[in-house]
């Protein structure tokens, strides 16, 4: 890669170093003049290797920042009564703050149930109807950290967002509508596109602001996206061992003033905001 292109690379990695920072901090203040240390419990079920690596990254993030981690590993065959008593358990317990239901969950559960059911005050994902409802009136607590890793990082980079033109490729409840509601938040002009949309690209070529979030790989062409775009890659998807973005991050970045790679991108941020949203929650319990 050039040194000018080396420049446009977002580094995800120094912006979820500077989050983890602030929340280092905020820990030991809550804890010297509270005493209390934040707690998050994460519950993964089955044996899924992507999402065991996650919740091991995400309890290596808790011991850097000083946040109590515990795991509840659950059988595959796990029903929802149990996975439902298990977080009934962890709403009343009063040193865990946050609770993570790492997704995806196996086939026979009731994804929507299972984290309606977490209390919305340690809901560290913000996935709960209740924190949902509040982003799409623009009260921004716990909400989705995929999304709102993004907007720090446009922060981070000093971009504008009122008045963009922000193109959103994928609507999903994780990423993609609540990524919409941030954007529409700020005043930006917002399209979703998703695998109904007839002409994706159309709408690509005029983002100002891209999010890409398909689990496609390279689906994202150089000719896709207009000249000068801030390109912000969320997929990622494995093969042979190796892992990819939706964006075709070696030509893409050629026509973009700035873009995420993948690894070392979104997913770092995306862990930062979890272990900011434990803080939140727990400074609200003191
Ligand atoms: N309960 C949740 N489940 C899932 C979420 C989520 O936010 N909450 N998001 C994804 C997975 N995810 C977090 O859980 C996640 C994905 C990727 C990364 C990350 O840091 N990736 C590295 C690359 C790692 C690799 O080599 O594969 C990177 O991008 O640099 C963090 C978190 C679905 N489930």
């Amino acid at each position: 890669m050039s040194d000018e292109d080396q420049n446009k690379v977002i580094d995800g990695r120094a912006v979820a170093k500077k989050v983890e920072a602030e929340v280092k901090a905020g820990v030991e203040e809550l804890k010297s003049e509270k005493g209390i240390t934040p707690g998050l419990a994460t519950i993964l079920v089955g044996d899924d290797p992507a999402s065991k690596m996650y919740v091991r990254l995400k309890h290596k993030a808790c011991d850097r920042v000083g946040i109590y981690a515990e795991d509840h590993p659950l059988p595959e065959s796990t029903t929802q009564e149990e996975l439902l008593d298990l977080i009934k358990t962890l709403n009343a317990r009063e040193d865990i703050h946050g609770i993570l239901l790492q997704l995806p969950l196996p086939g026979q559960l009731n994804e929507q149930e299972a984290m309606n059911a977490i209390d919305p005050a340690k809901d560290a994902d913000g996935f709960h109807p209740f924190n949902m409802g509040q982003l799409l009136i623009g009260i921004e607590e716990l909400v989705p950290c995929t999304p709102k890793g993004v907007i720090r990082a446009l922060e981070e980079y000093n971009i504008d967002i009122q008045g963009k033109h922000a193109v959103i490729v994928g609507h999903s409840n994780v990423v993609g509508k609540p990524m919409a509601a941030m954007l529409v938040n700020r005043n930006a002009t917002v399209s979703v596109c998703h695998v109904f949309t007839e002409d994706t690209s159309k709408f690509t070529k005029e983002a100002d602001i891209l999010v890409v979030a398909t689990g496609v790989k390279h689906l994202i062409k150089e000719d896709m996206v207009k000249e000068g775009a801030v390109i912000f890659d969320v997929g990622i998807s494995e093969e042979n061992g190796k892992v990819y973005g939706d964006v075709d991050f070696e030509n893409v970045i050629k026509k973009a003033a700035l873009v995420t790679p993948v690894p070392g991108g979104v997913g770092p941020m995306t862990i930062s905001i979890l272990m900011q949203h434990v803080l939140m929650a727990a400074q609200k319990t003191a």
